[in-house]
């Protein structure tokens, strides 16, 4: 099998300070890695350099195409990644006015990604559009609703939907439940590994909250200074750090 992604000695630096350095890893369909770390470490950096926001200075980010097999997509031309970012690869942000078009209706949000994708037939958009808020609890008679009329979590689940409904093969999310009240991050995560489970969807979270890796990760990088300090499963890692900082990270959870 043929990983769907396979990162190699990637490297961004802003100066002299390091992005991120060093890293190396697989992803496998169908597997959502976690990375963790605290403020600094690097996690959105790399995240926007697998995600081709951002050029890194050194090393490859290789993505199993459909058409034509592993293409490392730093190298790759613009239009191609742009095409990357409208099909097969989707970007769940933090905030959700980063992800939405705050003035278009929800199923126009939801819709417009179908019609980005080559979808034409108007009732068949809407039908999907509706099952898709469905999907992320939104009623129905919500659908000609502006996302800036609805809360937090809401207007997270709508992006959610954006994102989803084109059946991507990899989802980037950068602290999906970061910004929301704790009762609703419960519910949103719960919503999210349901979501990722049904489509066996493969994934890269970015957090430094331990209890979405601990839901949402096959497998969990840690980061500290720009660097991948520890790697491995998810509950191994977390049940039994070996490096000081990931122990750290761990206990002060514990305490909290
Ligand atoms: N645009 C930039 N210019 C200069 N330095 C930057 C820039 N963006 C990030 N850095 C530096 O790169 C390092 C990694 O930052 P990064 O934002 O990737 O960490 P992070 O783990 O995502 O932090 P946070 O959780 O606060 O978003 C830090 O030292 C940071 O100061």
């Amino acid at each position: 099998m043929t990983p769907l992604l396979d990162v190699r000695g990637l490297e961004k630096r802003y100066g002299a300070r390091i992005g991120c350095t060093d890293v190396s890893f697989d992803l496998w369909p169908g597997e959502v890695m976690g990375i963790v770390g605290e403020s600094g470490s690097g996690k959105s950096t790399l995240l926007s350099c697998l995600a081709g926001d951002l050029a890194p200075d050194r090393g490859e980010v290789i993505f199993d195409t459909r058409d034509r097999g592993p293409v490392d997509t730093v190298t790759m031309s613009e239009p191609e990644r742009r095409m990357l970012g409208r099909t097969d690869w989707a970007f769940v942000h933090q905030t959700p006015r980063d992800g939405l078009r705050m003035g278009v209706s929800a199923g126009g949000n939801v819709g417009e990604r179908l019609m980005a994708v080559g979808a034409r037939h108007y009732g068949e958009i809407r039908t999907q559009a509706l099952d898709w808020l469905g999907r992320v609890e939104i009623a129905a008679d919500r659908i000609d609703d502006r996302p800036r009329d609805f809360s937090g979590g809401m207007q997270q689940r709508l992006q959610i939907a954006r994102n989803l409904v084109t059946g991507p093969r990899l989802v980037f999310m950068d602290e999906p439940t970061g910004g929301l009240d704790v009762s609703v991050q419960a519910r949103l995560l719960d919503l999210l590994r349901g979501l990722v489970r049904e489509m066996g969807l493969s994934a890269i979270v970015v957090t430094h909250d331990l209890a979405v890796v601990r839901l949402l990760a096959d497998r969990l990088m840690v980061m500290q200074g720009g660097r991948v300090v520890e790697a491995g499963l998810t509950d191994q890692v977390l049940d039994d750090p070996q490096h000081g900082y990931t122990q750290l990270l761990v206990s002060s959870v514990l305490q909290v």
